[in-house]
């Protein structure tokens, strides 16, 4: 009868995991590891971060000059938006936010002041006004995406709701060629991303120490 040591038994085992490993539980490891790092952020960290996340990200022409962006209301350590959602709608911009549906699907609604915002399920602020449906994000030129990573290719790794993925489809689908831009920290502008046949590339990542360009935009409304 075949006798296993233990160190061929862990190496048996070590390849077996490796072989079931798909890109899925890749993700669900990666989102751990990215959110244990966010919670070591202070207070005074995500507020400095904000500050100076809202002036790189208004120094994007994208953004500047858009009639209309989809944007969200930041929570917890996420990447500070409210400074940049203010800013944006000072500059007359018509700021679009998301509001959660039951099967993780977006709604959409204006964003009409920090005082026009109510708690939601998860954690989330949500804005109180009319319902647009999911189809409003289509009026966007700008998209701003949350997210736990991105890497060099655009692939961008999120929750892992599908929420936006779900956006991005519609988007695809309706051809619409709005400027995607992912909000994240530095150190989460990584390597490699684990990406999925439904994964979809953002153009660019706006970190409060810069901005990343990924992949052109092609469309009309595009340089390309
Ligand atoms: N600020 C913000 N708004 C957003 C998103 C986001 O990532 N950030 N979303 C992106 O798709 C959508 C909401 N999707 C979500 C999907 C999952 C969880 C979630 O896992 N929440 C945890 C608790 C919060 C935490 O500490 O992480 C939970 O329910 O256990 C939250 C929102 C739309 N609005
Ligand atoms: N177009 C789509 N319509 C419906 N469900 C989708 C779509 N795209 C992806 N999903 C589902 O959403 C779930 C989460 O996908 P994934 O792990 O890629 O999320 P994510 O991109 O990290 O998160 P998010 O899109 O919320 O930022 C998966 O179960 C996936 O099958």
């Amino acid at each position: 009868m075949l006798r296993l040591t233990s160190s061929s038994y862990r190496r048996i085992r070590e390849v077996y995991v490796q072989a079931i490993s798909d890109e899925k539980s890749e993700k669900s490891g990666l989102r751990g590891e990215l959110l244990a790092t966010r919670r070591l952020l202070s207070p005074t960290d995500v507020l400095g971060a904000a500050a100076d996340l809202a002036r790189q990200a208004l120094l994007l022409p994208e953004l500047a000059g858009a009639a209309t962006v989809a944007a969200y209301v930041s929570v917890g350590r996420e990447p500070g938006t409210r400074a940049l959602l203010d800013a944006l709608r000072a500059q007359d911009t018509r700021v679009l936010l998301p509001v959660l549906l039951p099967d993780n699907d977006l709604d959409w609604a204006v964003y009409e002041g920090p005082g026009r915002l109510l708690p939601a399920g998860r954690g989330l602020l949500e804005p109180d006004g009319e319902r647009l449906g999911p189809d409003a994000v289509l009026s966007a030129e700008a998209v701003l995406l949350p997210g736990l990573a991105v890497d060099g290719r655009g692939m961008r790794l999120g929750r892992g709701g599908g929420s936006y993925d779900r956006v991005l489809a519609r988007i695809a689908t309706a051809g619409t060629d709005p400027a995607l831009v992912v909000l994240l920290y530095a150190n989460e502008v990584v390597e490699q991303v684990p990406a999925e046949p439904h994964d979809h590339p953002v153009h660019a990542a706006v970190t409060p120490q810069g901005v990343h360009r990924f992949t052109e935009r092609t469309g009309p409304g595009g340089p390309g």
